[in-house]
């Protein structure tokens, strides 16, 4: 076969850079030297030219290259009047004189200045640099809308796009589905997020099954009738009737007392429910979710949880696995959370070794440990820039140590008093080996107790 004359492949545009300056000499000495380097310059005689440019339609300049000294509004003028966040990374070109408005210009968000006349390494440094950071922003605002969606779910491991894909399947349809995992990981993101995919018009509705008193648990699912029982003064509508037409979401269903799993499953198989007190069943169409951090076969064995509600409930189990077994997972939710704790202008950055670190910790309280670990990072900060170090991910102070060194600036106050605390329910914990033994360890109420050891990243027994 004869073969075809190679054609001249046509050149891919380079980034477009606004150039901003009043002289043409430097103008045409900036385009020659950009164009060299693959760039596309687009050029503007004043701030008012440039900011007729950023007004046109469609997407705007890769970068902006702005010379500060200009007859008319000057370089500063127009950088205050941007909008904020900043639509393209700044860099400003100073002359001597200037040093002031330099810094005026990075305190408006410039990334860099460049003093003039630029020596062409530095300038082109400066605005790699700088387009370097504009993406990293870019992908940090992608990522906060991404984790402000309901539902939605960070994560692009195998594990995650399955699941992903099975709730697209199963959300829509009306079983019942139990899903199962250790703490944190996820069950009740998960649980709303087939909440929206059932298309159900009615509310989502949760409760934790082990953070309500057992003894007020029934009344606050079935809800009661005026006078069912001292106390009860008015008619309350229970939490099952509140979620008709919507989901019901069962967290923590391991917990829930035997007399009270019986009674679920009769709202389960009748689609009605009783008011306590009251004296006719009342039609409900809900759709129940459950979730469990508990290996409910083993209740089951063990006589602690019925059978027939297992059976009942777990016709799809959804099985949510620990973030050590997802380990491409961790940076993704890092750089998640970053971006919406400390906000897309404040990218994470990685020192040498976190990433190792990240990937190597164990996350015994998963994703709501690393949510909480980012969170503290972000909190001790202060104004400088979100850097993860592999010694941040030395574990909590064991008791025995807490009157060890301290060593200047480390850790805050908050973050001892949190280190002591998470050291001495874990051994409540591991000593009482059940929330309600070890509060009675602490003299501490249950469900505060509960709460606490969630906020701390423990998982409960
Ligand atoms: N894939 C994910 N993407 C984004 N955020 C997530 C993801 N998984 C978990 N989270 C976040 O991590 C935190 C803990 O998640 P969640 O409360 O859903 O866990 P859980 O498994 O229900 O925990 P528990 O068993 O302790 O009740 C929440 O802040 C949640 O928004």
């Amino acid at each position: 076969m004869p073969s075809l004359p190679s054609m001249p492949r046509p050149a891919v545009p380079g980034p477009r850079i606004l150039l901003v300056d009043d002289d043409p000499g430097v103008l045409k000495g900036l385009r020659g030297l950009l164009s060299d380097e693959g760039f596309s310059p687009v050029e503007a005689r004043s701030a008012a030219d440039a900011a007729r440019l950023l007004d046109a339609p469609g997407p705007p300049p890769a970068l902006m290259l702005l010379d500060l000294r200009m007859p008319g509004e000057t370089g500063l003028e127009l950088l205050a009047r941007l909008p904020r966040p900043l639509p393209l990374p700044v860099v400003v070109l100073s002359g001597e004189a200037s040093p002031g408005e330099a810094v005026q210009a990075l305190k408006l968000g410039a990334t860099d200045f460049v003093e003039k006349p630029p020596s062409p390494e530095r300038l082109l440094t400066a605005l790699r640099n700088a387009l370097a950071l504009g993406e990293l922003r870019e992908e940090q605002q992608r990522l906060r809308e991404e984790l402000a969606r309901p539902g939605h779910l960070v994560g692009d491991s195998p594990a995650m796009e399955a699941l992903r894909q099975l709730i697209a399947r199963v959300g829509p349809s009306d079983t019942a589905i139990l899903i199962t995992g250790e703490t944190g990981t996820g069950k009740e993101r998960v649980a709303r997020a087939l909440h929206l995919a059932s298309g159900r018009k009615g509310r989502l509705v949760a409760v934790n099954c082990a953070a309500i008193p057992s003894t007020l648990l029934e009344s606050e699912l079935f809800g009661h009738e005026r006078g069912a029982f001292s106390g009860a003064t008015s008619r309350r509508l229970g939490r099952i009737e509140q979620a008709h037409g919507g989901t019901l979401f069962l967290d923590e269903l391991g917990d829930m007392p035997l007399e009270l799993q019986a009674k679920l499953l009769r709202v389960l198989e009748t689609k009605e429910v009783e008011r306590l007190g009251g004296s006719l069943p009342i039609e409900v169409n809900v759709r129940v979710l459950a979730a469990t951090h508990r290996d409910l076969a083993q209740a089951v064995r063990e006589g602690r949880f019925r059978q027939d509600l297992y059976f009942r409930l777990n016709v799809l189990p959804l099985l949510l696995p620990p973030l050590r077994e997802r380990p491409e997972d961790i940076l993704q939710l890092a750089r998640a959370f970053a971006a919406e704790l400390a906000g897309p202008r404040t990218p994470l950055e990685l020192a040498p070794g976190a990433e190792e670190a990240l990937r190597a910790w164990s996350w015994p309280g998963n994703v709501r440990e690393l949510r909480n670990f980012i969170e503290r990072q972000n909190l001790l900060r202060g104004d400088g820039p979100l850097v993860l170090r592999p010694e941040q991910l030395a574990g909590p102070t064991p008791l025995a140590d807490r009157r060890g060194r301290l060593v200047p600036g480390e850790k805050s106050y908050r973050e001892h008093v949190d280190d002591f605390e998470r050291a001495l329910i874990q051994a409540a914990l591991d000593e009482g080996g059940s929330i309600a033994a070890a509060a009675r360890l602490l003299r501490m109420d249950r469900g505060n107790l509960y709460r606490r050891a969630k906020a701390l990243g423990l998982s409960t027994p």
